[in-house]
């Protein structure tokens, strides 16, 4: 249940912002002002090196192939504080780009992420954020996208805009000194690992990942930046290639690519350390395959990754269980239903049956009773009439239906931590009934 304040019982506070969006993109080949004075404002709220004009221009390049939408905060009434940053400069940033989620059962669900939210420390907790949030959400569900999505800075922000945590990454450490056993070493020697040059890797990238984003439940599309990231050619803090990401390609038995690992050393680390940049196996024995080049490093003591599923098959392929040490678990990708029906008739599910539930929604775009009825792992759902004819059996918030959509959580789990409540006894479990997957969700991709 949400325990948001509703906004409009809030004190009118004043906002004396224009809200301004616009393509990121280049205009007769040149960067637009606007685009420039954003791009510089995201890098001060992340802490970023100053980006150059060939910087912007170059990010722009790549934002264009994304779709990317960018939002500024712009003062109306500049009071012109000799020396600071001008009304041009935008005091808070906001962006979008729309791709896709797999949901599993082969569909991959149009999806809304939201990335780059700052705000300029001199202007915050004046509802800056509020307002982009608020209109961007109600301007994605009139276009008919069912859902968003996000990856938070801090846990305590999206929450209250209806976002819940949906899928969760695991940071692993595995010692690999005179390799890893596996098991059964032939699982973990099917094909081929062979090094590569990095620019390999970023050439590669689009079509691996369209391989690996269709197969993988809970996979979120990327931007093209990701080819250069997933390469160690730069990111939006720096352009310039990091020299000692490395690279290995997997090949099948009929001598295609298809996976990757980069990874470079841990610099900081004892024993000595390789950190995996990316991982990418899409086809069948390219995992474990990959795994064992990483454990052939000489003079490397331990393989650190900071993207491992919940549930790894590295850790059940290794002889030594414990030689796999999990060392933490975070949030990763945070969803936030747009659109109840559409969203939940995406899904697929594993048992038949039926349940009703009342979804309350701050923002008011998810709320509403809605009956859910299973027939062949298939969703009708209908939005019922709220006039005390029909009982809802459930009643949760939009965040926790989120986070239960991908199953990262159930029912009985959010009932016990005092954020669902059952209206008819039993719901809770009926409804873990029809919502249990059979595998872990798991997104690869920070945006
Ligand atoms: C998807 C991403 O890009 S994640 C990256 C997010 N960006 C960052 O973390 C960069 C640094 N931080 C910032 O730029 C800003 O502090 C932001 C974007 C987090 C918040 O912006 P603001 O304009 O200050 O938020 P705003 O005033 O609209 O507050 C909205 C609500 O969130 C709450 N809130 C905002 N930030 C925080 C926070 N860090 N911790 C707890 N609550 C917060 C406010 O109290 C307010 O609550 P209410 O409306 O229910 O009373």
């Amino acid at each position: 249940m949400s325990t948001e304040r509703d906004p409009s019982t809030r004190n009118p506070r004043p906002f004396p912002y224009e809200l301004r969006t616009f393509p990121m993109r280049l205009v007769d080949g040149k960067v637009p002002d606007e685009v420039a004075k954003w791009t510089q404002a995201v890098a001060l709220g992340f802490y970023g090196n100053a980006p150059t004009a060939e910087d912007i221009a170059k990010f722009a390049v790549m934002e264009e192939v994304d779709g990317r939408m960018s939002t500024g905060a712009y003062l109306t009434d500049a009071p012109g504080h000799a020396g600071a940053w001008g009304p041009e400069y935008p005091v808070a940033t906001y962006a979008y780009h729309r791709k896709n989620l797999n949901v599993g059962g082969g569909t991959l669900l149009p999806v809304h992420q939201i990335t780059a939210v700052t705000v300029r420390p001199s202007h915050r907790r004046r509802g800056i954020l509020r307002a982009m949030i608020s209109s961007d959400l109600a301007q994605a569900k009139a276009a008919g996208i069912p859902m968003a999505a996000l990856t938070a800075s801090e846990a305590v922000i999206y929450g209250r805009f209806g976002f819940g945590v949906a899928t969760h990454v695991c940071q692993v450490e595995v010692a690999s000194r005179g390799g890893i056993g596996f098991h059964n070493p032939a699982a973990a020697a099917r094909g081929t690992v062979e090094v590569a040059d990095p620019l390999t890797v970023r050439d590669l990238h689009n079509g691996i990942f369209a391989r690996v984003h269709a197969a993988t439940f809970g996979s979120i599309g990327r931007h093209d930046m990701y080819r250069l990231i997933a390469s160690g050619q730069g990111n939006y803090a720096s352009l310039e290639p990091s020299r000692n990401v490395r690279a290995a390609l997997h090949y099948d038995a009929a001598g295609a690519v298809d996976g990757y690992v980069s990874y470079q050393p841990d610099e900081s680390a004892t024993p000595p350390t390789v950190k995996i940049v990316d991982l990418l196996a899409a086809g069948e024995g390219a995992y474990l395959a990959l795994w064992n080049y990483l454990g052939s490093l000489d003079l490397i003591e331990r393989v650190t990754w900071d993207m491992a599923p919940e549930a790894d098959p590295l850790e059940w392929a290794m002889a030594a269980k414990r030689d796999y040490k999990r060392t933490g678990t975070e949030d990763h990708l945070w969803l936030r239903i747009l659109d109840a029906p559409a969203a939940l008739a995406a899904r697929s599910y594993a048992a038949d049956g039926r349940i009703t539930i009342h979804i309350g929604d701050p923002l008011g775009h998810a709320s509403g009773i809605f009956s859910i009825e299973v027939a062949h792992g298939t969703a009708t759902v209908t939005r019922c009439r709220e006039d005390g004819s029909v009982a809802p059996e459930l009643s949760m918030g939009v965040s926790e239906l989120s986070s239960a959509y991908l199953g990262a959580v159930t029912a009985r789990i959010l009932q016990a931590a005092g954020r669902l409540r059952e209206e008819m006894p039993g719901a809770a479990a009926r409804f873990d009934a029809l919502f249990a997957l059979p595998v872990a969700a798991h997104s690869l991709t920070n945006f």
